[in-house]
C-alpha cells in the first residue's frame, strides 16, 4: 500500500528538523490517536504538536531510564507516590468540580492551580488541553500595536524561549536547519503580524506547556469559602473540609486557649497522609500536610522540605505534564492559602493587609495583620506601610503565636532558615478587610504585568495620587523592524552547547562546553543564585575604576551613526557573561543552568517613592545575595531607529529609556543591523520602574547568552549584589557620569540617597532619559 501522504510530509518536516522517522513513528501513531486522526491539528503551525510530544517523549524516556536504573530509587518513587496522594486528591476534587479549561484561560498562571488532569493509564497528552493551546495559536495576528498611534510597524518577538512563543513554520534555506517561526503572545491585544522576511529566518524553539487546565472556582467551593469564612458570624470558628471523599465526618476541629478565632480542619485521608486547612476571622490560613509515618518503613526519615518539593516537582513536571519551568509546589500551596483568604473576604476591596509568610518552612502559614497598616485619607500624604511598625508587628505577633501555638518564625527562624541556606520569604500582600473607621486604602492595582508574568506583579501609590504611567507590558523583548535578532541551532556549534549532557548539567562532575563558556565552572549554584566569586568580579569590573576596561571599535556603530569620524569610539565597558544552556542541550528545560529563561520567580511591587524619584520596583520577599530578579524587556532597536526616534517630536516629548547592547561589541566591524539597543518607552517589563543609585546598588545587570553565541544581541538580566529585605527599593546603577559628559543628556537631579552618590550638583534640570547611557 502506497504510503499515506500526510505521514510522508510529516516525515519530511520532521527530517528537516534532523528528527529521524525511527523516532517520530511511534510519536505519530499515538499522536493520531489521540487526536482522532485529525490531521489538521497535527499539522498546524508546522506540526507543532508532533515537536513538542518528540521533546516531551524525550525527556520522559530519559526520566525513565534514570528511574529503571536506580532500584532503590524506585522504592523512594513508591513512598513519594503517597507523600503525593493528597496532593493528587485535592487536584482531583479540583477536576470533578469543574469544567476543562477554557480556551480563553491563555496564560499559565500557578495562582490558579494549574494542574493538568493527569492521565495515568495513558503516557500520552491530553488532547483538550492541547488542543486550548492550538486554539491560541489561531487567534487572529495583526498590525494592532498601536496604542497611541505611533508605533504602526510590525514586530516580531525575540529572545527569551518562553511559554507565549509558538512554533510556527520550519524553513529551509540553503545549507541552514531553520528553525520554526515564533509569534508573539496573544494577549491584551499585542498581537503581532510576523514579518514574511523575518520569519523566513531561523527562529528559536518553543518551550510553551502543551496542557494547562485552569480550574475555575466551582460553585461548591466558593460558596463553602464564603459561607464560612465571610458569613454572618465573624468571629465563629471556621472551618473547611478539603477532602474529595466525603470525609467531612472526620473533621476535628481543635480550639485552645490561643487558638480562640481559629480552627483546624483535620482531613484524615485514606492514605499515608494528612491534609488540614486551618483558618480564622482574622484571616489567617495555615495549611498543613502531615503524612502518617507508621505507614512507611521503620527507617522512614523526615526528609528535608526542600527535597520533598523537588521530587513533587519533578514528579508534576513529569506525571501531570506541567511543562512550565517555573512550576513550584510552594508556589502552588502559597496561591491556594490566598485563594483560600480571598474566597473568605466579603468586603469592599478597601484595606491593604500585610501578610507574612514567614521563612520557608512555614510558608503556607499566613497570619494576616490588622488594619493598623492603614492609616489615613490623604492619597497625597499616606504613610508607607511596613511590617516593621509597631502595631502591626504586634499584631502579627499575637496571631502568629495564635495560630502557630510556637511554630518556627519570626526573626529567629528566619535567621535560622538563612543559616541553614534555606530563603526566607516574607509576603506582602494586599488583603481586603473593611474596618469601620479606617479610611480608603492607597491607589493601588493588582497586576501591573495584565497576566503576562506567571505571577502577580502589584503596584501601590501612597504618596500622591498619580497611576502607573502608560506602557505596554511584555515579558520578551520584541525585535523591531531590521534588527537582527536570528537564531539558529545551525549556528550554534557543539563547542557552544552541550548536546550530550542529561537532565541538569550542575550535577555532572565534568564541566560541560556551557561551564567551559563560563570560564570553567557554571555562574549559578544549585540554588539557582549567581556565584558569590563571579558575582564578585562583575561588581568590581562595573564599580571599581581600576577593574573596569572598556572595548574600543575600530568603527563604532554608535559613532558611526551620529556621523562622527572613525576611531572616535569612547569605549563600550567590559562584562563577563552568563552562558546559559538552551535548546540545542541535551539537559532538560529544568537544568540548573538555565535562571534567566525561566523568568521572574520572586514577588514584586512597583510603588511610587517617597523620595521622588516616581516610581520605583521593590521586592516583597527578602532576596539572597546573587538572586535573579528581572531582565531588561524593551523593544529591540537598531541605532539608525533610535536615531530616527529621536527626531520625531513627539517621540522626543517622551519620557525615553533606552540601554544599549554593546557589552559584546568589540573591534570587529558591526553591521548596522547589529548594533542594538533596548528602549522600554513604549513596550517593557517591570524592569522600567528600576531606579538609579550611585555606585553601591543592590541590584547589577549581567549580559547573559542564551539563544545565540553571537553578542550583538544577549539579555540583559538583573541579579542581587547583596541580600535585600523584603519592601527594600530595587535599584541599578545607570552608570550616568553626572559630572561628564553624561549631564547633559541623561541627567537628573540624583535622588538616589548614597553616601556615594556620583551628583554633586545641588539643582538639575530633570532630564527624563537614558538613551546613551552605555552600560
Ligand atoms: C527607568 S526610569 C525609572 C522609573 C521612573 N522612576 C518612573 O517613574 O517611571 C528612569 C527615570 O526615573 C527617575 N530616576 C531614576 N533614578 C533616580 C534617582 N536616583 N534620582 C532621581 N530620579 C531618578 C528619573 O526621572 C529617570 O529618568
Amino acid at each position: 500500500m502506497a504510503p499515506n501522504p500526510k505521514v510522508k510530509a510529516a516525515f519530511s518536516a520532521m527530517k528537516i528538523l534532523g528528527i529521524s522517522e525511527d523516532k517520530v513513528k511511534p510519536v505519530l501513531k499515538k499522536l493520531l490517536k489521540v487526536y482522532d486522526k485529525n490531521w489538521e491539528l497535527i499539522e498546524e503551525e508546522n506540526y507543532r504538536a508532533l515537536i513538542d510530544a518528540i521533546f516531551d517523549e524525550d525527556d520522559n524516556k530519559v526520566a525513565d531510564q534514570k528511574r529503571k536504573s536506580h532500584s532503590e530509587e524506585e522504592e523512594e518513587e513508591a513512598q513519594t507516590q503517597e507523600l503525593q496522594r493528597p496532593l493528587k486528591r485535592l487536584k482531583r476534587r479540583n477536576q470533578e468540580n469543574q469544567s476543562i479549561a477554557s480556551p480563553d484561560n491563555s496564560n499559565l498562571r500557578i495562582g490558579e492551580a494549574a494542574l493538568v488532569q493527569p492521565k495515568e493509564e495513558e503516557e500520552f497528552y491530553p488532547p483538550q488541553a492541547i488542543l486550548n493551546e492550538r486554539n491560541k495559536g489561531k487567534r487572529p495576528i495583526s498590525n494592532d500595536l498601536n496604542e497611541k498611534g505611533n508605533q504602526s510597524r510590525p514586530m516580531v518577538a525575540s529572545g527569551r524561549p518562553s511559554r507565549e512563543i509558538r512554533i510556527r513554520e520550519a524553513n529551509v534555506d540553503s545549507g541552514t536547519v531553520h528553525l520554526p517561526k515564533q509569534i508573539l503572545p496573544v494577549s491584551n491585544q499585542l498581537t503581532v503580524k510576523p514579518k514574511d522576511e523575518q520569519f523566513t529566518d531561523d527562529r528559536l524553539l518553543d518551550e510553551a506547556p502543551l496542557a494547562v487546565i485552569h480550574p475555575e472556582r466551582s460553585q461548591n467551593e466558593t460558596s463553602t469559602g464564603k459561607q464560612k469564612l465571610g458569613g454572618t458570624n465573624a468571629d465563629a470558628p471556621t472551618s473547611l473540609n478539603v477532602d474529595g471523599d466525603n470525609n467531612g465526618a472526620g473533621l476535628q476541629a481543635s480550639e485552645t486557649e490561643k487558638h480562640k478565632k481559629c480552627e483546624v480542619a483535620d482531613v484524615p485521608m485514606k492514605f499515608a497522609a494528612n491534609l488540614e486547612i486551618a483558618s480564622s476571622s482574622l484571616g489567617e490560613v495555615k495549611l498543613t500536610i502531615s503524612c502518617n509515618s507508621t505507614l512507611g518503613r521503620s527507617e522512614f526519615h523526615m526528609p528535608s522540605l526542600d527535597e520533598v518539593l523537588k521530587m513533587m516537582e519533578d514528579k508534576c513536571l513529569r506525571s501531570y505534564k506541567i511543562l512550565d519551568p517555573n512550576f513550584s509546589v510552594m508556589k502552588l500551596m502559597k496561591d491556594m492559602c490566598q485563594c483560600f483568604v480571598e474566597l473568605g473576604k466579603d468586603c469592599n476591596d478597601s484595606g491593604d493587609k500585610t501578610i507574612d509568610m514567614g521563612p520557608v518552612q512555614d510558608v503556607l502559614h499566613i497570619p494576616v495583620m490588622e488594619d493598623a497598616c492603614n492609616v489615613g485619607n490623604d492619597t497625597a500624604n499616606l504613610p508607607v506601610p511596613s511590617v516593621t511598625s509597631d502595631r502591626c508587628n504586634e499584631s502579627a505577633q499575637g496571631i502568629e503565636e495564635a495560630i502557630s501555638n510556637g511554630s518556627a518564625r519570626s526573626t529567629e527562624s528566619t535567621q535560622l532558615a538563612q543559616s541553614e541556606g534555606t530563603v526566607p520569604y516574607r509576603l506582602i500582600i494586599p488583603h481586603c478587610q473593611a474596618t469601620p473607621g479606617v479610611q480608603p486604602t492607597p491607589l493601588k492595582g493588582d497586576d501591573i504585568t495584565n497576566g503576562e508574568e506567571i505571577a502577580n506583579i502589584s503596584w501601590i501609590n501612597e504618596i500622591n495620587n498619580r497611576v502607573p504611567p502608560s506602557f505596554r507590558y511584555t515579558p520578551q523583548s520584541l525585535v523591531y523592524e531590521g534588527a537582527s535578532v536570528r537564531f539558529s541551532l545551525a549556528h550554534i556549534d557543539n563547542g557552544s552547547c552541550c548536546p550530550s549532557c542529561s537532565v541538569n548539567c550542575l550535577s555532572s562532575t565534568v564541566p560541560c562546553a556551557c561551564a567551559c563558556a563560563n570560564g570553567g565552572e557554571f555562574a549559578y549554584t544549585v540554588r539557582g543564585l549567581v556565584k558569590e566569586s563571579f558575582l564578585e568580579e562583575c561588581i568590581a569590573m562595573t564599580r571599581e575604576p581600576r577593574r573596569r576596561s572598556h572595548f574600543h571599535c575600530q568603527d563604532c556603530p554608535l559613532v558611526r551613526s551620529k556621523g562622527g569620524a572613525p576611531q572616535a569610539c569612547n569605549g563600550h565597558l567590559k562584562k563577563k557573561f552568563i552562558k546559559e544552556c538552551w535548546r540545542k542541550c541535551g539537559c532538560n528545560r529544568r537544568c540548573g543552568n538555565r535562571v534567566v529563561q525561566r523568568g521572574i520567580s520572586c514577588s514584586l511591587q512597583v510603588f511610587m517613592t517617597s523620595e521622588g524619584k516616581g516610581w520605583g520596583l521593590r521586592t516583597l520577599v527578602d532576596l539572597p545575595k546573587g538572586a535573579f530578579v528581572c531582565e531588561y524587556i524593551g523593544e529591540i532597536l537598531t541605532i539608525n531607529e533610535v536615531q530616527k526616534r529621536n527626531m520625531n517630536t513627539m517621540e522626543g516629548a517622551r519620557k525615553t529609556y533606552r540601554i544599549f547592547l554593546d557589552s559584546g561589541w568589540d573591534a570587529a566591524s558591526l553591521k548596522d543591523d547589529e548594533a542594538l539597543c533596548l528602549d522600554t518607552t513604549c513596550y517593557a517589563n517591570v524592569a522600567r520602574f528600576i531606579n538609579h543609585r550611585c555606585n553601591d546598588a543592590n541590584l547589577i545587570e549581567i549580559p547573559v547568552e542564551v539563544e545565540s553565541p553571537k553578542h550583538h544581541y544577549y539579555h540583559l538580566a538583573f541579579f542581587t549584589t547583596r541580600k535585600v529585605q523584603a519592601l527594600e527599593e530595587l535599584t541599578w546603577d545607570y552608570g550616568i557620569d553626572f559630572e561628564g559628559e553624561d549631564q547633559s543628556l541623561n541627567a537628573f537631579q540624583c535622588l538616589c540617597g548614597s553616601k556615594i552618590c556620583r551628583d554633586k550638583k545641588s539643582s538639575g534640570i530633570s532630564v527624563h532619559i537614558l538613551q546613551s547611557c552605555n552600560i
